[in-house]
């Protein structure tokens, strides 16, 4: 049985972090894990991964600010964060608390104004080491489905012949197998956010990055994709960041949830969410006494972070 919420929440100050998918029947093709050999799921380390050894991300004391002189704004920190691989870290807060200026750093798109920041033990270099989810899909419009999926491959160094075996086995995790030939255009905002998904795990990204990926989309296709993900990274073993405004969203997604305080976005809460990541249905998961508890206890920091 999983720790209370209130034994695993762990508050802390400024500055001191602590440190698939197969379907039911009766239900659309989702998101499906990866099986050996195929390109997803991998746990070892990918370029920029490091060693075995080494944390997924390491933020030290890391503060950020945006413009200079008169202008500069402290937006982030002094936050400090450790997330050993195949953790699903979910970051919640409030709108301009910072976390898509946390997801960037990680990422590598930023640098700090001060402090380090680390993934695999190594600073992080854009596109490179970590796949990228957007709130909005980034994909090619004029090619189609499977093409997009491709051309990350593609990128990734996976030779042709390769790409070929392997672009259909994605599509079919991600439940898109019968649209492969269509363009971006035709297809449905939920469904272009899967080909983003495909897209990201095409590689062998030991880390993902997802700001906010489902935001646009309606509540039954969200709740899908939510349940889609959460079963793919169960069994990939990868490392996931997560940011989002939704305290449910959060909840249901993470092994664990940081709350950020109003700007300058530092932790309010450090919570390990102790449900199981496997074996109940998601509508089980969702009824369980801990569910119920952790969903008061993030949503409670989220009100007060917001003050
Ligand atoms: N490039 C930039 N230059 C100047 N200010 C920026 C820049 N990017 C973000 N900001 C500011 O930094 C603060 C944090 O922004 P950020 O996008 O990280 O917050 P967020 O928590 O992700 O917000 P939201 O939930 O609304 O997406 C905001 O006040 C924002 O206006």
């Amino acid at each position: 049985m999983s720790s209370p919420p209130d034994l695993a929440a762990t508050a802390t100050g400024p500055g001191e972090g602590v440190g698939a998918i197969g379907t039911g029947p009766g239900r659309e093709a989702g998101i499906a894990a990866a099986g050996p050999g195929e390109g997803v799921g991998a746990t070892a380390a990918g370029p920029g991964g490091g060693s075995a050894g080494e944390a997924a991300v390491d933020v030290r004391e890391v503060e950020h600010v945006y413009g200079a002189g008169g202008d500069a704004v402290t937006v982030l920190g002094p936050i400090s964060l450790t997330v050993p691989r195949g953790s699903f870290l979910v970051i919640v807060g409030a709108s301009g608390c910072g976390k898509s200026t946390l997801l960037r750093l990680i990422a590598g798109f930023e640098r700090p104004t001060s402090g380090t920041v680390r993934t695999g033990g190594a600073e992080p270099v854009p596109g490179r080491g970590a796949g990228i989810v957007f709130q909005q899909p980034r994909l090619f419009p004029w090619r189609t489905v499977g093409g997009n999926v491709e051309l990350a491959l593609r990128y990734a160094g996976v030779p042709r012949t390769e790409r070929a075996r392997r672009v259909p086995h994605l599509l079919e995790r991600v439940g898109l197998h019968d649209v492969a030939d269509r363009r971006i255009w035709q297809i449905s905002g939920g469904q272009q956010q899967r080909v983003a998904i495909a897209r990201a795990m095409a590689g062998d990204d030991p880390l993902l990055l997802l700001d906010e990926p489902f935001a646009a989309l309606d509540a039954l296709t969200r709740e899908r994709l939510q349940e889609d993900l959460r079963r793919v990274s169960a069994e990939t073993g990868r490392t996931f960041v997560f940011v989002t405004h939704s305290v449910e969203e959060a909840v249901f997604l993470g092994t664990r949830v940081v709350v950020l305080t109003r700007q300058p976005g530092r932790i309010a809460l450090d919570l390990d969410i102790t449900l199981p990541r496997t074996g109940p249905e998601p509508d089980e998961l969702r009824a369980l006494p801990d569910y119920a508890a952790f969903r008061t206890t993030v949503g409670q920091a989220v009100r007060a972070a917001a003050e």
